[in-house]
């Protein structure tokens, strides 16, 4: 029922444009989104909308045109660049004799091809389902103000509608009650993986900026790369090694401007790893034209999806298409002069740092990566900007073990974490030991742990591994701080607040 477009269809394009002229990257990234939904483009038609028409969005003449060119391509489907409503999808479809499908129907369409989880398959048919629902619903409040609520004419039309809403509704609550079951069990899991405290790291970006790609050359894994749009729709999850530790790595689906409605909710549940984030890298083609512009739709979806306020590292991907581009790394400005005299000079320097953006006022440029995720280059300067940013650090010094603490050397040597060692007359060890900060720390919490302590930091607000971590996240009623105890005046509160 659902699956529109099919591999091998031929389409006709419809690119409407208010005023000015059409806009060629709309253009193409309408034309992207068709052959990633299988359909081959036949023709491309403008269409100049100055006041959309209730009944058929485009006038009378330009359906003519439409026709015919229709006719003329053998074109199996008409795709509209703009939102069509239910009445206007019905019409044109009469008119034209083809099915029609506008932006969201399209961007949907492709969603249900890529969905492979069980709950990415659940979310869009739901997403699919209240698209669907809100137009039974207006087509028919449309027929019963045509009807003008006379009694008798009550057809078998509308019961027909009726009957077509309860069950639409009763597969929305169906699909509802199964989606919390897995997002419970999901939940479950993450908690789990949460305990086991390893930074969480989620790739996103506009859909085609590279990110399945970085994904597979920094994990070694084959995730789904490919040059059509959302070629990624569920999330893959992989550890990865870093000098400093482990880190836990997500790839994510991919964005697109002027996301539909019905389809936040979905990318909300795919995007739950990188909402779950402690850094997200936000992943750019660095060679795209409209690249600026694109880091502010993928910004906004994150915004949109309640992850805007997550720290982020941006990574400038795909440098060998830019001539004369080597890796680099900027670290971020923080001023109120960040980037300033940047913006005149580089204004179509493809090499150029994106313009510096406003936060109150503050401006801010956030940290960059400049890389080639195809050839590898500048993946290491990738790897030390990560360590770097998420404070995995290194611990070294030489310890004293007890005899009887045979476990934790051996843990220490299955860490490779042992440079030297020497027994002493009692049967222990003095070792000279090099790990991951947090692997030590992890040793020194166990059974015979003091003998680290040494090597530990002592103030560990500084030190530990997630300094942009916010306190209420992946809130936990158990590491809640008790009340009464070591209570600080809170600085930010005004002297009439009664609750201190
Ligand atoms: N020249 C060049 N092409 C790249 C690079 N990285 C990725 N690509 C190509 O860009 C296209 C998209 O790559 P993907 O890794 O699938 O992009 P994605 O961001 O995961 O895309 P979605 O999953 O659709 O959101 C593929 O054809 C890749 O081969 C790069 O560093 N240089
Ligand atoms: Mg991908």
């Amino acid at each position: 029922m659902f699956e529109r477009s099919r591999k091998g269809e031929t389409a006709l394009l419809i690119q409407t444009h208010a005023g000015g002229p059409p806009e060629a990257d709309v253009l193409e990234e309408f034309a992207d989104l068709a052959r990633s939904a299988g359909a081959t483009v036949a023709a491309v038609l403008h269409a100049r909308i100055d006041k959309p028409k209730a009944a058929l969005l485009i006038g009378s003449g330009k359906l003519e045109e439409v026709k015919a060119a229709a006719d003329a391509t053998g074109a199996d489907l008409v795709l509209v660049n703009h939102t069509l409503s239910p009445v206007q999808e019905r019409n044109l479809e009469k008119a034209l004799g083809r099915r029609v499908v506008d932006r969201t129907g399209l961007i949907l369409d492709i969603f249900a091809q890529r969905a492979r989880s069980h709950e990415g398959k659940l979310q869009v048919e739901l997403a699919q389902l209240r698209h669907m629902a809100t137009r039974l619903v207006r087509g028919w409040t449309h027929l019963e103000r045509q009807r003008g609520g006379a009694i008798g004419l009550r057809g078998p039309g509308e019961t027909q509608l009726e009957t077509d809403r309860r069950l639409l509704q009763k597969r929305v609550e169906q699909l509802q009650r199964r989606l919390e079951k897995v997002e419970v069990q999901h939940t479950q899991m993450r908690r789990a993986r949460v305990r086991s405290e390893l930074p969480r790291v989620a790739l996103v970006g506009y859909t085609n900026a590279g990110k399945s790609t970085l994904f597979n050359a920094l994990t070694g894994a084959e995730a789904y790369a490919d040059d059509r749009l959302f070629a990624t729709l569920d999330p893959t999850v992989r550890r990865i090694a870093l000098p400093g530790g482990g880190v836990v790595l997500a790839d994510t689906v991919g964005f697109v401007r002027d996301l539909p409605h019905e389809l936040v909710a979905a990318f909300r549940s795919t995007l739950s790893e990188a909402r779950e984030a402690d850094l997200l890298l936000h992943v750019i083609d660095a060679a795209d034209p409209l690249r600026d512009e694109r880091i502010r739709q993928v910004d906004a979806v994150l915004n949109e999806v309640g992850a805007g306020d997550l720290p982020q590292l941006l990574v400038f991907n795909k440098i060998d298409r830019i001539e004369g581009a080597v890796p680099r790394h900027d670290p971020a400005l923080r001023s109120a002069t960040a980037g300033e005299g940047d913006d005149a000079s580089t204004e179509h320097d493809p090499l150029a740092a994106p313009p510096v953006e406003h936060h109150g006022l503050e401006e801010i440029a956030r940290e960059r990566v400049w890389l080639s995720a195809r050839d590898g280059s500048g993946l290491d300067l990738l790897r030390a900007a990560l360590v770097a940013r998420l404070g995995l650090r290194r611990v070294a010094g030489t310890i004293h073990l007890p005899a009887r603490a045979g476990r934790l050397r051996a843990r220490l040597y299955a860490l490779e974490a042992v440079r030297a060692e020497t027994h002493d007359e009692h049967g222990g060890w003095t070792i000279e030991v090099d790990l991951a900060q947090a692997d030590a720390e992890k040793l020194a919490a166990g059974p015979g742990g003091d003998a680290l302590d040494a090597l530990l930091p002592r103030d560990d607000s500084d030190d530990h591994w997630r300094p942009d971590r916010q306190p209420d996240r992946h809130a936990d009623p158990e590491s809640e701080p008790q009340p009464d105890q070591d209570r600080h005046p809170d600085p930010g509160r005004g002297p009439d607040d009664g609750t201190l």
